[in-house]
């Protein structure tokens, strides 16, 4: 993990350490809304929208908000549970809201929403989700701590404590922790509660 110029010596690191963890930013903070309109360019042989464009708007709605919430360069680290429910189609317009649910030491959880409106219609559908994962870098590549997240409303105290258990079960996917270390995700099985 890499610190700002000026924090190396181990005073200062600690300090920072300990200040960026004290941070507490609401998740209202990194709420991002991005509108696009589906051109013919955007759409596949039956005029619906192509996936892989439609999760390229979504990474750059994400990132935004992961930047609003950690004031910091982002990569994009993860791609989860993204759902198609409608085909979007030529024409419609579409909004992106994207809100970061948690924060860990140098990642941040971002929830993705998706509506596809066809204006002349009036019609509005809820058409994607998805939650996609940002770590904070410098310049050099190094990850930087990001600021902790303080939920306020209940939607977001859910989306909070949820986040625990995803993660756990994306780094256990990706070989980056030991099943047996993912002990809120096996609580889940055992509790028979919703991720
Ligand atoms: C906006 C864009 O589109 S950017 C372009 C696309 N993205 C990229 O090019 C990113 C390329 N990947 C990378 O740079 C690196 O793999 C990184 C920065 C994501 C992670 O680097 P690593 O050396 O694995 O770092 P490390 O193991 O120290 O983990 C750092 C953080 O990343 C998280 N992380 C690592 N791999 C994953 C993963 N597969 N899924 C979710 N989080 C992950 C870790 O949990 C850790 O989070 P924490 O500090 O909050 O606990």
């Amino acid at each position: 993990m890499s610190l700002p110029a000026g924090m190396q010596a181990s005073n200062h690191k600690k300090d920072y350490l300990c200040r960026m963890s004290t941070i507490l930013k609401s998740p209202q903070g990194s709420f991002t809304i991005m509108n696009e309109l589906v051109l013919p360019n955007d759409t596949n042989t039956l005029n619906n929208l192509m996936g892989g464009r439609l999760l390229h708007w979504m990474d750059i709605a994400a990132a935004i908000s992961a930047q609003k919430h950690c004031n910091n360069i982002v990569v994009t680290a993860s791609v989860d549970n993204v759902s198609f429910r409608h085909a979007i189609k030529l024409g419609d317009v579409i909004t992106i809201e994207a809100k970061v649910t948690r924060a860990f030491s140098t990642s941040m959880e971002v929830r993705l929403d998706v509506w596809a409106e066809n204006i002349p219609s009036g019609t509005r559908v809820r058409s994607n989700e998805a939650y996609y994962t940002f770590v904070a870098i410098d310049a050099n590549g190094k990850t930087v701590p990001v600021p902790e997240i303080l939920p306020e409303s209940e939607p977001e105290k859910k989306l909070f404590d949820g986040a625990l258990r995803r993660r756990q079960l994306r780094l256990v996917l990706a070989g980056k922790m030991k099943a047996h270390d993912a002990t809120e995700l096996k609580a889940l099985f055992l509790n028979q509660e919703g991720l």
